[in-house]
């Protein structure tokens, strides 16, 4: 089931795919669409050896195999089920996206629109560091399940 975002009326008109610039942008924009698989074997190809990551209300994880497993147990409790990139920017190597991440609770099977400002470092076309803020409070209230217990 194809699933849509409420796109907010303070976005920009258009895509980021068509105003994205460099390769950067358009790796980043790519692995935005990737995450929609929620397959964390496929997407820890994206990231460098000694690569992070961090859900910055949550602990971060250093190197792949910690990367992977963060992913892993996201999606053992969650679905991505759209990634709506509304703007994008980078600047040297590092690539800056407001989204809204459509995400369900496999628990409670609630979803909920979650606005993300994500951070990304880029090195030799993957990724070395990837950040995400957002209200983790807004988001556990909104589906009704304590994802940092
Ligand atoms: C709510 C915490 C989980 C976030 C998963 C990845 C994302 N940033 O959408």
């Amino acid at each position: 089931m194809t699933q849509s975002i409420q796109r907010p009326e303070w976005a920009n008109t258009g895509s980021p795919a068509q105003t994205s610039e460099g390769a950067d942008e358009a790796l980043v924009l790519e692995f935005m669409s990737a995450l929609e698989s929620n397959d964390a074997d496929a997407l820890i190809s994206y990231f460098i050896e000694d690569g992070m990551y961090q859900n910055m209300p949550l602990p971060p994880a250093y190197g792949r195999d910690a990367v992977h497993a963060t992913l892993a147990g996201l999606f053992s409790v969650l679905r991505i089920d759209k990634i709506d990139t509304l703007h994008i920017a980078s600047r040297g190597d590092m690539v800056f996206t407001e989204r809204v991440d459509l995400l369900t609770a496999l628990p409670t099977g609630k979803s909920f629109e979650l606005p993300v400002l994500g951070v990304l470092q880029l090195r030799d076309g993957k990724i070395a560091a990837w950040r995400d803020y957002f209200d983790l409070r807004a988001f556990e209230t909104a589906v009704d399940f304590a994802l940092g217990a």
